[in-house]
């Protein structure tokens, strides 16, 4: 694995965290193109490839999404065997789209019923590794501008090439682009100002990972099947910590697929998405004892929506439930023999 340019700053290389973090973001992070498809097909043998999508309202993206797949990547190049979107409630053609274009499509209440439903994108990929079957899971947001065949190749890379790794993050340059203003690393705004900070403060293992909610990554399906799924936008950060609570962060590799785009979510969704990655986060550390919640932290938002009336501005008082819940380990749901973490 070609090392990716990530140089320690001098000043700041022995400021506390450990050889092992600074080893492993040396000797972990890869490349897309330090693979091809056709070298990765010859590697793949007998193991099957499933690439995911959860797609919500995502009908402007969707089908180019799953075309760049099938035609690079299912046909002239059979590293792919199946690619499903799973519909997650959409209210519009998301789903007609994403068949027109060649995927499968599940809708995501209909999977493993009769268990209740639960929502947002934890749901979809836990959903969508139920309707599955390959070894090898890569997961893909819907909502991608500029998605290429590079991010599946790169995701598969260390999993077809290094028995030791389990779970793959993409990492990018994440623009934040707002009509025609282009901020050029001011994407992964939840990233940069919860996730990265708290997962320092109590995970500093995880500190070598450039984009820890990158909604681009692929795993073992075994090891998949055997952790959680945060429900809503808890399921990344949540793998993250499990993982590296029961496999170690040597199981982990990232790779940099270049430059990811996306639908931007507004301010006032994300401090939402935030709030769900904090109650995940309480509850890991709640879980391991290292935060002892004497009572559990609200899991309701209030929150300010601002609208201009002819007598002067209006503030609407919203509060938003963000109670986040957790599917379980998908194969104490449907039993596959293979054993699991010892908690
Ligand atoms: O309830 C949900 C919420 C999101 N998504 C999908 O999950 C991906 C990432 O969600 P989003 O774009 O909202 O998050 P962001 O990338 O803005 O953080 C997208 O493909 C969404 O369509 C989903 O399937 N179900
Ligand atoms: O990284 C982030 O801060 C958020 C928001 O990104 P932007 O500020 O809209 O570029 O996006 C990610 O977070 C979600 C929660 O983990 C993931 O589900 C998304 O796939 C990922 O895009």
């Amino acid at each position: 694995m070609d090392t990716t340019r990530i140089g320690l700053s001098a000043d700041n290389a022995d400021l506390g965290f450990s050889s092992r973090v600074r080893s492993w973001l040396r000797h972990r992070s890869a490349r897309a193109d330090d693979w091809t498809a056709s070298e990765l097909c010859a590697l793949k043998g007998e193991r099957t490839v499933t690439v995911v999508i959860p797609a919500r309202d995502e009908e402007r993206t969707v089908g180019r999404i799953v075309k760049t797949i099938r035609t690079a990547l299912m046909e002239e190049y059979p590293l792919v065997d199946d690619v499903l979107v799973v519909d997650s409630r959409s209210r519009d053609n998301t789903a007609r789209v994403a068949a027109e274009a060649g995927a499968r499509v599940v809708a995501q209440d209909t999977v493993l019923q009769p268990l209740p439903d639960m929502h947002g994108k934890g749901e979809a990929l836990w959903k969508g590794l139920a309707a599955t079957t390959g070894d090898l899971v890569v997961f893909v947001d819907g909502d991608l501008y500029d998605f290429t065949a590079e991010y599946v190749i790169g995701l598969l890379g260390p999993l077809l090439t290094d028995p030791g790794v389990d779970y793959v993050k993409g990492f990018y340059q994440r623009p934040l682009v707002h009509g025609s203003q282009v901020d050029a690393d001011g994407g992964g705004r939840v990233t940069e100002l919860v996730a990265r900070p708290l997962l320092n403060m109590y995970w500093p293992d995880l500190a070598g990972f450039v984009q820890p909610l990158a909604g681009e990554y692929a795993g073992r399906r075994e090891v998949l099947e055997s952790i959680p799924f945060v429900t809503h936008y808890g399921v990344e950060v949540a793998h993250l910590i499990d993982l590296l609570r029961w496999r170690g962060l040597e199981a982990f590799a990232q790779v940099d697929l270049g430059m990811r785009t996306h639908r931007h979510q507004s301010t006032h969704a994300l401090g939402q998405m935030a709030g769900q990655i904090m109650l995940t986060i309480m509850d890991r550390l709640d879980r391991s004892g290292r935060l002892v919640v004497a009572e559990p932290p609200s899991a309701l938002l209030a929150q300010f929506r601002r609208s201009e009336a002819a007598d002067g501005a209006v503030r609407e008082w919203v509060v938003t439930d963000l109670t986040v819940r957790e599917r379980p380990p998908l194969r104490t749901v449907r039993p596959t023999g293979r054993s699991g973490p010892p908690w």
